[in-house]
């Protein structure tokens, strides 16, 4: 029989993603026949006061998607039990759980500092095997050194196809849209280089602050929370060379080259094309909003803002800048990726600022969305053609037909259903991210040596001026999403 063991079940991440997306799954009836969901973490709880928890979370999500016959027949998969994951003998509840089950997949939703010692712990109780997987949320390790001290540990107990490193944004519906549209047409490849694209955006922001979690991000920031990983893994979609199929290391060994090709950042240019910023106290959407130091309760030097400028040195990008931004405390969630196309070389219209050049949006949050700007006639009878920029919407339903969109799924419904099934095509390889970190490191390094401290930011603004700044530099600015 195949099991589940969720190590921090009772946490953040478990209540808020994983149960959810397993309650959508047995709703849709896409969880294998058999299989058990067991939540393991220290804290002793009833089942009875785990499911309620559970059910309050599923609630929340459900919009409109609630059923209680789902929710039972999801509930009587799953149990709770009180271990310490960290010691052979801290697991013997589990393991009498289990009891003959091997088809076992382990989600670690806990602290990475204890990956090691977990895997350990499993393989001294004797719950590692051939049929047993492995899935490690992000971030693995907090510089390259530390990822491959785990992984090193990991390797003792479980083989690389085992291993499921977890990028959540891997599993985002409009992700995968990206290699469809990529792979799955003639009419831009040909467009997909230095000689149309003039460069790339991509933006990663959040409305929320720290808050409770800044233990955490106090040693990780903006930089190895979400650059190192999210935005790294959606920077090598789109900058891959065609892989020759979608097999798993097809995919993954287009993203290595592309790893491999970024620019290393020193600390001769890194005040040049990279920027930190902090956001003090101020007033959010909803009213007064703390600073980071506030929360922390103490001066820090972590950034809750990165915006740098990554160069790719190959053939295809050579000149392209990929200008990335991310932060806390900003006006919008919105997470998206910006192609913008050269201007044309030569415009017949009388006034050259008529012709706005085109540009592709890839939209993840908070609309999934796929749009093109393109030029043409404004209706009418002028004496001078009129342009206007027209925004083409690849979205869902927006065929003329009126069809309703399908839900939209969390992303780690598509990443456990891939998990228990062996398919890593949606994971990130080790070599990957060994090549993320390794160019990361870089960045912090150059901080560093540079002494470069973060710059303050108010909280719903864009982050500091100087974000701005990276892009006037040449020539540019961030899309606005308001024409
Ligand atoms: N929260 C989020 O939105 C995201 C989180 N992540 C990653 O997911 C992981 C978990 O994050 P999050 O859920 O926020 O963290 P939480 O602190 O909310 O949860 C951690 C869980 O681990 C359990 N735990 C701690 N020590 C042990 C132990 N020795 N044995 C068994 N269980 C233990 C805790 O329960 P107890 O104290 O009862 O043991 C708790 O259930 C982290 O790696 C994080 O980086 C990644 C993306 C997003
Ligand atoms: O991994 C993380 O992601 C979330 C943002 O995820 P999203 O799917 O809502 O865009 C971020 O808030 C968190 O700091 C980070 O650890």
């Amino acid at each position: 029989m195949a099991a589940l063991v969720l190590f921090g079940g009772g946490g953040d991440l478990a209540i808020r993603m994983l149960l959810p997306s397993l309650y959508f799954l047995e709703h849709d009836g896409l969880l294998p026949d058999g299989l058990k969901i067991i939540a393991a973490a220290r804290s002793e709880e009833s089942r009875e006061a785990y499911l309620a928890r559970v059910k309050d979370s599923v609630i929340k999500r459900a919009d409109g998607h609630w059923s209680d016959e789902s929710f039972a027949r999801v509930a009587e998969r799953i149990d709770y039990v009180a271990v310490d994951a960290t010691s052979a003998e801290g697991l013997s509840a589990l393991k009498e759980k289990l009891g003959d089950d091997r088809e076992l997949t382990y989600f670690l939703a806990v602290s990475p500092s204890l990956y090691g010692p977990i895997v350990r712990a499993l393989k001294a109780a004797g719950l590692t095997g051939p049929q047993a997987r492995i899935v490690l949320e992000k971030p693995v390790g907090r510089d390259l050194e530390s990822f491959r001290q785990i992984d090193a540990e990991v390797a003792h107990a479980f083989d690389e196809r085992q291993v499921f490193r977890i990028d959540h944004y891997l599993g985002k519906e409009t992700v995968q849209n990206l290699i469809a549209l990529r792979f799955g047409n003639t009419i831009f490849e040909p467009l997909w280089n230095n000689l149309s694209i003039d460069h790339v955006q991509i933006t990663v922001g959040e409305t929320v602050g720290v808050g409770d979690r800044w233990p955490y991000y106090d040693e990780y920031g903006a930089l190895r929370d979400m650059l190192q990983n999210h935005m790294l893994q959606l920077l090598c979609l789109v900058a891959m060379e065609p892989p020759s199929d979608l097999d798993p290391d097809s995919v993954r060994n287009e993203k290595v080259k592309v790893l491999r090709s970024l620019r290393p950042i020193s600390a001769a240019n890194v005040r040049d094309v990279t920027v930190r910023g902090q956001y003090v106290g101020g007033h959010g959407p909803d009213g007064p909003v703390k600073g980071y130091e506030e929360e922390r309760g103490a001066p820090s030097d972590i950034d809750t803002y990165v915006a740098l400028r990554a160069d790719i040195d190959n053939w295809r990008w050579a000149g392209v800048p990929f200008y990335m931004r991310t932060g806390k405390r900003l006006p919008e969630k919105r997470t998206e990726i910006v192609i913008q196309f050269k201007p044309v070389p030569h415009s017949i219209f009388d006034q050259r600022g008529d012709v706005v050049a085109n540009r592709m949006v890839i939209e993840l949050q908070p609309e999934e969305d796929i749009s093109l700007t393109v030029m043409n006639k404004r209706p009418g009878l002028d004496q001078r053609m009129q342009l206007q920029p027209i925004r083409m919407s690849l979205s869902w339903g927006v065929d003329g037909k009126g069809a309703k969109p399908p839900r939209r799924r969390i992303a780690y419904e598509r990443l456990l259903l891939d998990a228990m099934a062996g398919d890593s095509t949606l994971f990130v390889r080790a070599d990957e991210a060994e090549k993320a970190w390794e160019w990361v490191d870089g960045v912090s390094e150059a901080w560093a040596e540079a002494e470069y401290r973060p710059h303050i930011y108010r909280p719903g603004t864009w982050g500091p001026d100087a974000g701005d700044r990276l892009l006037a530099r040449d020539g540019r600015t961030w899309n606005t999403n308001d024409g």
